[in-house]
């Protein structure tokens, strides 16, 4: 029979209940491949997509295999992040408060040593941890890991990279018995499957099947942007979607730091979390995220991974992440169990081939979307005053303003719909006029498709755009080469060309842009050194020298 039912599960009916309390009837698909696996004592990778249960898909057979009348710790889940160790560490307590006799808690940097070392010394079976924080007390023996029986990694891949490699290391060689290993996460590089075997005992490879790496319950989108103009861009569609919570990743900590003060000075409700802030402050901010008194978290990759917050309907790329998995993971904070939400990615024009190769990554095309327009926000601002007005004349008690207005139109010589349109005014204060409008931006810098015919129109000459990878030396006369020796064109045909690290514009003329389209969808201008596919294909998979904890 399948297993798609929490009652049907082999596991302690206490565990059912609290299942039941939470609210989950049916198991997701990487609880069904994995948690009998788990209950048999098998190691494991298990890969699924953001916001599909992978937590429960550990915690519970972990709950079920801990013994409540041994004190000591017998499963430790390391996590990238401390906000993660604490989540992680609340889902199990809430999937295990009818199993008496099992404490669980969280360890993590930033907060009181002492007071952990007294819950730890009170005897805590489950420990979920970040990796500096337990090789600490697993140092000073106040972690005693000699009766661990399972080790789990949240965000394996993550766990894996240079960063976490030798705190997991020291861990595993301070257990001398033998143990289980579960490794979890929404992305498996291929680098990191090719190092288990040195972690795991003959790990069962569990991959919910997809299509895609991200989840379909994300709309993803981008929007072609200007540097200087992303904060604008930004909070128009703040303004036209208005989600009820959302979440803005910059990549480094002085720019979410930035776009912070940014934000707020245009009156939204937005807080920060990046690395450099104290954990207390850290932690107010995600609770008070959590609970809707902040709407807006502007944040670095310190909180792409894992963190599980209902309601966040949007997720911004400000930046466009620089590793294809910081992506999925991002996104994957929005669109949760089920849920829906939409992903916005500013790109700006020396963003686009990371843009391509995110596409690639994911097997997802990220469709366009246009810059919100002053008559979009105009009419979403309008319908909402409508609908609010609407509400108020509803409720009635109007008495009182009726001849507050009855006195001034007496007094003073308004119309009331001059009393009201002003009204409006102050309500809705719609800009005069649109700095972004197409108009407006004709200088702009146009990044186009290569493969979707879209090309910028200018006289009879169209602008093309050239991926042409990272380390090429490349000089305007190689790209005229390069074109005319594969097209019918001549090089004098060529108009202006633009080099920039990593991509090149080049106008053609209009009836040429067939052919040279259909080279470049053959991968490759020939007879020098501009080979798109190539290029691309050198991104992607694991780095395994880049340095990652360092910028969040
Ligand atoms: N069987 C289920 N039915 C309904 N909701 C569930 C079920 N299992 C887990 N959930 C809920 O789904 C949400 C997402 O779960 P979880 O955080 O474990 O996702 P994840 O797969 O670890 O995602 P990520 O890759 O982002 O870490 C949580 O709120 C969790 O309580
Ligand atoms: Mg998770």
């Amino acid at each position: 029979m399948e297993l798609t039912k929490f009652e049907d599960l082999n596991c302690s009916d206490d565990i059912k209940r609290a299942v039941k309390d939470m609210g989950f009837e049916e198991l997701t698909p990487i609880q069904q491949m994995s948690i009998p696996l788990i209950m048999e004592g098998r190691d494991i990778v298990g890969q699924a997509q953001t916001g599909t249960g992978k937590t429960a898909s550990f915690g519970i057979p972990i709950l079920d295999k801990v013994d409540p009348n041994n004190k000591n710790t017998q499963a430790l889940i390391l996590c990238p992040t401390r906000e993660l160790a604490l989540q992680v560490s609340e889902e199990i307590a809430k999937l295990g408060k009818y199993k008496h006799g099992i404490k669980t808690t969280p360890i993590y940097g930033g907060q009181s040593i002492d007071r952990q070392i007294n819950t730890l010394k009170r005897g805590v079976q489950i420990v979920i941890g970040t990796p500096g924080r337990v090789i600490d007390h697993i140092n000073r023996k106040t972690l005693k890991i000699k009766d661990l029986d399972m080790l789990i990694l949240d965000e394996a891949d993550e766990m894996l990279n240079m960063g976490f490699r030798e705190d997991i290391e020291t861990i595993l060689e301070s257990v001398e018995h033998e143990r289980q290993t579960l490794l979890f996460s929404a992305t498996m590089p291929k680098a990191i499957l090719e190092i288990i075997n040195k972690y795991q005992k003959k790990p069962e490879i569990l991959k919910v099947l997809h299509k895609e790496l991200t989840t379909p319950n994300v709309e993803q989108l981008y929007i072609e942007v200007k540097e200087q103009d992303k904060l604008e861009v930004l909070t128009r569609l703040i303004d036209v979607y208005n989600p009820k919570l959302s979440i803005i990743f910059c990549n480094t900590k002085k720019k979410v730091d930035d776009v912070t003060d940014l934000v707020q000075s245009r009156g939204y409700s937005v807080d920060k979390i990046h690395g450099d802030m104290k954990q207390s402050v850290r932690s107010n901010v995600i609770s008070k995220f959590k609970k809707g008194d902040i709407e807006i978290l502007v944040a670095t990759d310190v909180a792409a991974r894992g963190l599980d917050i209902d309601d966040v309907a949007i997720v911004f790329n400000y930046d466009m992440p620089s590793h294809e998995e910081y992506y999925v993971h991002r996104i994957g904070r929005t669109g949760r169990a089920g849920k829906s939400g939409t992903a916005f990615t500013l790109v700006t024009p020396r963003d686009y081939y990371l843009l391509k190769s995110v596409m690639n990554y994911t097997k997802k095309k990220i469709n366009r979307h246009p810059i919100p327009s002053i008559s979009d926000i105009e009419s979403v601002k309008t319908q909402s005053f409508i609908n609010k007005l609407k509400s108020t004349i509803g409720e009635g008690n109007l008495a009182k303003y009726i001849n507050i207005l009855d006195n001034m139109l007496e007094t003073e010589d308004f119309q009331s719909i001059e009393v009201a349109a002003a009204l409006l005014k102050m309500e809705l204060e719609l800009p005069e006029k649109d700095l972004l409008d197409p108009v407006n931006m004709k200088n702009a810098p146009n990044v186009r498709d290569r493969g979707s015919n879209k090309r910028r129109d200018d006289g009879n000459m169209v602008r093309m755009f050239i991926n042409i990878g990272k380390n090429k030396q490349l000089q305007p006369g190689d790209v005229v080469k390069s074109i005319a020796s594969e097209t019918s064109m001549s090089g004098s045909n060529i108009g202006h060309i633009d080099i920039y690290e990593n991509y090149t514009f080049v106008d053609i003329p209009q009836q040429y842009a067939d052919e040279v389209i259909d080279i470049m969808h053959k991968g490759m201008i020939k007879g020098n050194k501009i080979n798109i596919e190539r290029a691309q294909a050198k991104r992607g998979g694991v780095n395994k020298s880049r340095p990652r904890r360092t910028n969040r």
